[in-house]
């Protein structure tokens, strides 16, 4: 079946919201003498990539694979770590980039996980919000934008593995 979208958030609107954050970010972590930005795949690729652009600093990556939504537009509740990150965090200072935070059960899994591992501090980014699901409250300190109840795809966001690659945020009409 062919699916009608709805453009919600335009890639210019998606480069503001990007700045302002990266502008945050760069001002928390002055000083700092390095920064561990985590992606969590696969959602998180195309913001990690135009959010780390926009740092200044001594900036490193790693990444970890978290999965809980199938083929639905529901989360199972049951989120895998499916890929750990390849090295140590201990004493580092860790900046978790996520593309959307919705019932919160995601980072709220990885952040549990990586605060047992004793980083100097860790944050969240995430460049969606949608703050009406929440089931588990998540600190995140920076966010890109604030969205309402609606399954969106698009700047990473799939449904049912498609329209990763759009590079805006769009609503499906007929899921
Ligand atoms: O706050 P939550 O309700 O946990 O939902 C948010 C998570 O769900 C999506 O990932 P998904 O598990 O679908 O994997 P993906 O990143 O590979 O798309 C999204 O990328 C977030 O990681
Ligand atoms: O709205 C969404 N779209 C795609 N994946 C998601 N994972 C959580 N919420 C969403
Ligand atoms: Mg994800």
């Amino acid at each position: 079946m062919k699916h009608e979208l709805k453009v919600m958030i335009t890639e210019a609107e998606i480069n503001q919201a990007l700045d302002k954050m990266a502008e945050k970010i760069n001002r928390d972590y002055q000083g700092v003498d390095s920064l561990l930005v985590v992606g969590l795949l696969k959602g998180s690729v195309l913001v990690m990539s135009d959010l780390v652009r926009r740092l200044d600093g001594n900036v490193h990556l790693d990444f970890m694979t978290a999965s809980s939504y199938g083929a639905g537009t529901e989360s199972s509740g049951d989120v895998k770590i499916v890929m750990d990150l390849a090295r140590s965090i201990n004493g580092r200072h860790v900046l978790i980039v996520e593309d959307i935070i919705d019932t919160g059960r995601t980072l709220s899994k990885v952040c549990a996980l990586l605060k047992t591992r004793n980083p100097a501090s860790l944050e969240v980014a995430s460049f969606l919000d949608k703050p009406s699901r929440r089931v588990v409250d998540v600190p995140v300190k920076y966010v890109g934008v604030e969205i309402p109840d609606e399954f969106v795809v698009g700047y990473g966001l799939d449904y049912d593995e498609a329209y990763r690659q759009l590079p805006y945020i769009a609503t499906v009409l007929n899921p």
